[in-house]
């Protein structure tokens, strides 16, 4: 395969973790962005011409105009991710150029972390924390930080797809929580596991006391949770967000926590991303958000890369990819 693809040239659109960068070296011509902020769509635009292969991440839009701009010879795109939502699928099908992603592991990684922002969220876990930091804790107080707790409450998973399934797995099991979930596709075998039911996402909103979201983003899934749906749930729930920010609008999140129609949220995923420091949701005691760091675990990050060299290397061979979304 080396000397197949010797002479292909590919982008590496930010460093990634582990040792895989050097057997893409060992194959063909690698560049890689050195700086953590993402190349601008100018740079990128630059930067793409010519080049066989693309490994690129969430914040690279790949579209069809970059894919023309890359020029013919541009035969793979392999996300450093399992959502593709930056990726223009059909461009690319059109197109005849593969694309990867790195699903499965990191699943334990993200679910872990949708559990840990259901409790931040449910504690104050932040807020509270914050008090200590700046010498505002004063006293042990029978009335201060009240939250809520997850044991034996309804759980609503939207999306029950592998992150949806694993962060069910750990609430069912470990909490003795109830299971309703949101799902095209037919998921008998959670049902038998976990003993859940399959639900129309009104109800799943209305029974919830803790609405955790898992769904990919498409253009059926934006917005799914509008001002309508927040209004369907509990003033006492929790809303856990750890698959993208365009599918919760913010705005209507932000007058719920104002209001308290619902008790707090947790977000690991903001439009846009950073959210600046003085946007309200940043500001509401009752949010907790965290930097999109679902799969930021060694073993998930090192997991990934191998992944998304393997899609890589096998695209600028023409062989099947390791995980492909198309
Ligand atoms: N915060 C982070 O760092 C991370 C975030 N993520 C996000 O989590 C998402 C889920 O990952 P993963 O569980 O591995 O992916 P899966 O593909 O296993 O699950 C995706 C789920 O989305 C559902 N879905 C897809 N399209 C639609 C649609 N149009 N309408 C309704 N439901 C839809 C699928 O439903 P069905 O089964 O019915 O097709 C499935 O349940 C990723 O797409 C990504 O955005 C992932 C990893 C880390
Ligand atoms: O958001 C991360 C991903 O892998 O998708």
């Amino acid at each position: 395969m080396g000397i197949e693809t010797m002479n292909h040239s590919v982008l590496v659109t930010r460093q990634i973790p582990g040792e895989s960068l050097q057997r893409l070296r060992e194959v063909c011509e690698v560049e890689v962005w050195p700086e953590a902020i993402p190349p601008s769509r100018d740079e990128l635009c630059r930067l793409v011409k010519g080049r066989h292969g693309l490994l690129t991440m969430l914040s690279d839009r790949i579209d069809g105009e970059l894919m023309d701009v890359a020029g013919d010879q541009l035969c793979v795109v392999s996300n450093y991710a399992v959502g593709f939502n930056n990726i223009d699928v059909d461009a690319a099908k059109t197109r005849g150029v593969a694309v990867g992603n790195t699903p499965d592991v990191l699943t334990d990684a993200t679910a872990d972390l949708a559990v840990s922002l259901l409790f931040a969220a449910s504690r104050h876990v932040l807020q509270a924390g914050n008090q200590v930091c700046e010498g505002e804790w004063k006293t042990w107080e029978p009335t201060g930080w009240l939250g809520v707790e997850p044991s034996g409450k309804t759980l609503g998973i939207v999306g029950m797809g592998r992150i949806g399934k694993a962060t069910a797995k750990r609430l069912v099991g470990g909490w003795d929580m109830n299971l309703l979930y949101t799902s095209r596709s037919d998921q008998g075998d959670v049902e038998k596991e976990l003993g859940g039911r399959r639900v129309e996402l009104d109800t799943l909103l209305a029974e919830s006391d803790f609405v955790s979201v898992h769904v990919a983003l498409t253009d059926e899934t934006r917005n799914l949770i509008d001002a309508d749906a927040i209004g369907k749930m509990k003033s006492t729930s929790v809303l856990v967000n750890t698959a993208r920010g365009e599918i919760v609008d913010q705005d209507a999140l932000v007058d719920a926590l104002n209001s308290r129609a619902i008790f707090a949220a947790g977000l690991d995923v903001t439009t846009p991303e950073p959210l600046s420091a003085d946007h309200a949701l940043v500001k509401s005691p009752h949010c907790v958000i965290l930097p999109h760091i679902g799969s930021a675990t060694h073993t998930s990050r090192n997991a990934m890369s191998e992944i998304a060299v393997d899609n890589l290397i096998a695209g600028l061979a023409g062989k099947p990819l390791r995980c492909s979304v198309i």
